[in-house]
């Protein structure tokens, strides 16, 4: 990304609020920071663990992009990837990520990671990486107009609102004190304020301003693709339950997902990410998602497919 030599936005929310240079982003220092065992072969840990106890599915596509990066030349960057998710990541143990060089080209090089746990794979990603090469043929869809993130609470605020509600009811308390608990390395903020309860059907569409908590840096776009592809997954399944307040998941997860990278952006700036469900049917749904840098440029779009296991809830609880 050109260095424009000026502090960027989130330059400055650091210095503003911490008085001292540098937070950086877990996400940075920890997730997505492997560990090298062997030609090709990096070691993984785990930071925010979702509540099913299964491993953040985020998680595990960001780690695999990050190793198939670490293979390739420094003038290729990751235009798309596609994984399927086979099996559920175990939080108690380590992930492993072998990747195989597929193929190196003149402009283009394709990997494939495989995630392993307990000897057997939990994720098989294909990502392919491409030189720039402009080109006069250039469009894209414009940028929903939404307010801007100044304008708006993060998730925590509009939860703290919720909770200064002395009428709260108490299970909808504990709820949202477990959401506030979450130490999810992503800072959001819902375009609607969310309905936590989900008491009314609403359009499987969704708008959230999302940025990685804490400072990347300008640096490598290589690593910002890797934090997009960690931010990416949270929001979408969500999406394609949005229309069914009468029913509970009983099993949700994502099967496989898949994003292509459009655009330079900074994964630590405010991003709008607008996610949609075509379709559901057959315990699965599709959800798309297009990310937008602020000044609208259409910088990632990704694609989700999830099984969704549901239960009718009883009427008393509705
Ligand atoms: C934000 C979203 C996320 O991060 S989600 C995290 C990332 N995604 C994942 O972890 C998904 C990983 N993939 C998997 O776990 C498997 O591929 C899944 C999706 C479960 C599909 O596996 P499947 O072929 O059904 O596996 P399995 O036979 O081992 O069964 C798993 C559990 O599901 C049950 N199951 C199976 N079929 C049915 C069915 N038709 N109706 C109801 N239940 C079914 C199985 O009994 C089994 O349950 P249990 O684990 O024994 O309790």
């Amino acid at each position: 990304m050109a260095d424009s030599g000026k502090e960027t936005q989130n330059e400055k929310r650091q210095l503003d609020s911490s008085g001292e240079a540098d937070l950086r982003s877990v996400l940075v220092t920890s997730v997505l920071n492997l560990d090298r065992l062997d030609t090709d072969l990096y070691r993984g840990t785990h930071h925010w663990i979702p509540r099913t106890k299964r491993l953040f599915g985020g998680q595990i596509v960001g780690q695999a992009l990050v190793a198939a990066a670490k293979s390739v030349s420094e003038n290729v960057y990751a235009h798309s990837l596609h994984c399927y998710f086979v099996r559920a990541g175990d939080p108690s143990v380590p992930v492993l990520y072998q990747v195989e060089r597929i193929r190196d080209g003149r402009s283009f090089c394709v990997r494939s990671v495989k995630a392993i746990q307990h000897g057997q794979p939990i994720l098989i990603c294909q990502a392919s990486f491409h030189m720039l090469q402009p080109s006069p043929l250039e469009h894209q869809f414009i940028m929903p107009n939404v307010p801007q993130p100044d304008s708006l609470l993060t998730i925590e605020e509009l939860i703290q609102r919720y909770l200064s509600d002395p009428n709260l009811a108490d299970n909808a308390r504990q709820g949202l004190n477990k959401l506030l608990a979450d130490e999810v390395p992503i800072e959001i903020k819902p375009i609607n304020p969310p309905d936590f309860y989900r008491r009314t059907a609403m359009e499987p569409k969704k708008l959230f301003w999302v940025r990685a908590r804490g400072h990347i840096g300008k640096g490598d776009m290589k690593l910002h693709c890797c934090v997009a592809a960690y931010v990416s997954d949270y929001f979408l399944l969500g999406t394609a339950l949005l229309p069914y307040p009468k029913y509970r998941a009983q099993f949700s997860a994502s099967l496989d997902h898949a994003m292509w990278f459009h655009s330079t952006f900074r994964a630590d700036e405010w991003m709008l990410y607008e996610c949609e469900s075509p379709w559901a049917g057959g315990s699965r749904g599709f959800i798309q998602g297009r990310m937008w840098r602020q000044d609208g440029v259409l910088a990632v779009s990704c694609a989700q497919e999830g099984l969704m296991r549901v239960k009718a809830v009883s009427q008393s609880k509705l």
